[in-house]
């Protein structure tokens, strides 16, 4: 574990990201022309993150909320290391594990212990330290014989089951949770909130994205909320769940005005 005294777990400073996209799968010379004719530009950017700056310290349990587009996944992703930043600088103080790298990591060819295996390795851990875990990952899973069976074979919850299991087992000082990743049934999501709260009380660092505000009150200490790529509000969970959830509202009610005309 990382010293405390030596500052943040993870330090954002003015990152921004930019997505550039072409517009067409085979861009051809005709539609290059067509494109140039209407004064268009063949490539689009989306600005999903847009100058964002907060520090988080050790053990924090911090929520990241927002609407759909907000940027959220897309800050996790840059604080994973899978998406370096377009500006502004990242720094990352302890060993990362995070469900959205292992979920991208995993070979669909392979079974779900090879997965296991190649997730460890990947995360830095050695083969013993992997094997001495693996009856944990696979418990905590509970896929029983899938186990053995490629990856392909799974449902969508079986797969993120088992992403979740490999992310939380590997001893992470900072832990990223993409809620909408680690979708399982009701029971299995009880068991990994309640596997998140130990990992909390064990003063891991944890970064939550959630749409249920109940998850964010009930496992955070800490909250921001996106909007549009920018930092709209750092504070307690309360406070800034109240602010998104009046600003939902107002939201809400100019649709409806702008519907009514
Ligand atoms: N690979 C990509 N290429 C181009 N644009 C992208 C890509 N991924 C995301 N975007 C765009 O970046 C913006 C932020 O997306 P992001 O997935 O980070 O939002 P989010 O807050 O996680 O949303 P959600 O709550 O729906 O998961 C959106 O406008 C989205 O269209």
């Amino acid at each position: 574990m990382q010293n405390k005294d030596l500052g943040p777990a993870v330090k954002v400073q003015d990152v921004s990201i930019t997505y550039r996209t072409t517009f067409e799968r085979v861009p051809t010379f005709k539609s290059a022309l067509v494109r140039l004719g209407r004064g268009e530009r063949a490539v689009r950017e989306v600005k999903a993150v847009q100058n964002v700056s907060f520090d988080v310290d050790h053990g924090t349990t911090i929520g990241i909320i927002g609407a759909n587009g907000a940027g959220k996944s897309t800050l996790m992703r840059s604080l994973a290391g899978i998406l370096p930043p377009t500006s502004g600088r990242i720094e990352v103080h302890g060993r990362v594990s995070t469900l959205l790298s292992l979920g991208v990591g995993f070979n669909a060819a392979l079974s779900g212990k090879e997965n296991v295996v190649l997730g460890g390795l990947a995360a830095g851990l050695s083969r013993k330290a992997i094997q001495e875990r693996y009856e944990a990952i696979a418990a905590f899973a509970e896929l029983g014989d899938f186990m053995e069976m490629p990856m392909r074979t799974y449902s969508s919850g079986m797969f993120s089951r088992l992403a979740f299991s490999v992310a939380v087992h590997m001893d992470p000082d900072i832990l990223l949770i993409d809620e909408a990743l680690s979708a399982g049934d009701a029971s299995f999501k009880q068991k990994a909130a309640d596997k998140m709260k130990e990992l909390v009380t064990n003063s891991r660092t944890m970064f939550l994205v959630s749409h249920a505000m109940s998850s964010v009150r009930d496992l955070c200490n800490d909250a921001i909320w996106l909007d549009h790529g920018k930092l709209m509000m750092r504070g307690t969970p309360d406070e800034v769940i109240a602010e998104y959830t009046k600003f939902l509202q107002v939201s809400a009610k100019s649709a409806a005005t702008l519907e009514d005309f």
